[in-house]
């Protein structure tokens, strides 16, 4: 996806992805993640989600990155937090307590950047993004992260024909194609959502599904 097109989505407020609540999964499968209090982590293509403000509250030390400046600005208006601006690079980084937010692409930033990250919530990253992105996205991330970083991947599956992404299908085997050499995934949960996305059964879906990993990249 060229960042044109989520430059635009968040110009047109096309933010179906959008969640205005926690998503169920992390309440329920974070703690099997065994990420101490106190641990620093990491949200990919974070948006303006507010399962930022669900970590942090957990009493972890939340970064997120993403591309687009409204979706960065937004995040902090809608909670009333106030951010310190700074240049970092080729990113800009906005911060209050308990969340930093890198504005820019993923693929720029640094295992320097990511140090003394634990654990990484990805929730509509991965679909986000085509499949040759996704092969791309899987081994910065793993150059990116600390070793013994452990994840919860959420991910769709749905018959691909049936609807173009994103979000993208990701089904179980390509989850352990991109990250099962470098890391143990775990099968942890699934759950039929279809109900729940109108404007995907509208684009023709029969069958929506999401679910739930463990990466566990080793020590
Ligand atoms: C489907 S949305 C999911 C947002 C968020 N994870 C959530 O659950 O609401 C994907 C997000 O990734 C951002 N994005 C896409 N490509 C990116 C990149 N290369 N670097 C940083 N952010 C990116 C988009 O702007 C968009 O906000």
């Amino acid at each position: 996806m060229e960042s044109s097109f989520w430059h635009e989505r968040w110009e047109k407020n096309e933010i179906g992805f959008h969640q205005s609540r926690f998503h169920p999964f992390l309440p329920k499968y974070w703690p099997s993640l065994d990420i101490k209090q106190g641990s620093r982590v990491f949200v990919p293509l974070c948006g303006k989600s507010r399962d930022l403000l669900w970590l942090r509250d957990q009493d972890l030390d939340v970064i997120g990155v993403e591309l687009s400046k409204l979706a960065v600005e937004d995040f902090f208006k809608e909670n009333q937090l106030t951010a310190i601006i700074t240049q970092h690079g080729e990113l800009t980084l906005y911060e209050c307590s308990g969340i930093r937010i890198f504005c820019g692409d993923f693929f720029k930033l640094t295992a320097a950047d990511l140090a003394g990250v634990a654990g990484v919530f990805d929730r509509a990253s991965l679909v986000a993004l085509p499949p040759a992105m996704r092969r791309d996205y899987a081994r910065h991330m793993q150059k990116i992260l600390p070793s013994g970083t452990q994840t919860l991947l959420v991910c769709f599956a749905y018959p691909q024909e049936q609807m173009d992404g994103p979000p993208f299908s990701v089904e179980e085997a390509e989850v352990h194609a991109l990250f099962g050499t470098a890391s143990e995934v775990t099968f942890l949960a699934e759950a039929d959502v279809l109900d729940n996305e109108p404007r995907f059964k509208q684009r023709g879906l029969t069958r929506l599904h999401e679910k739930a990993f463990r990466l566990r990249y080793p020590s």
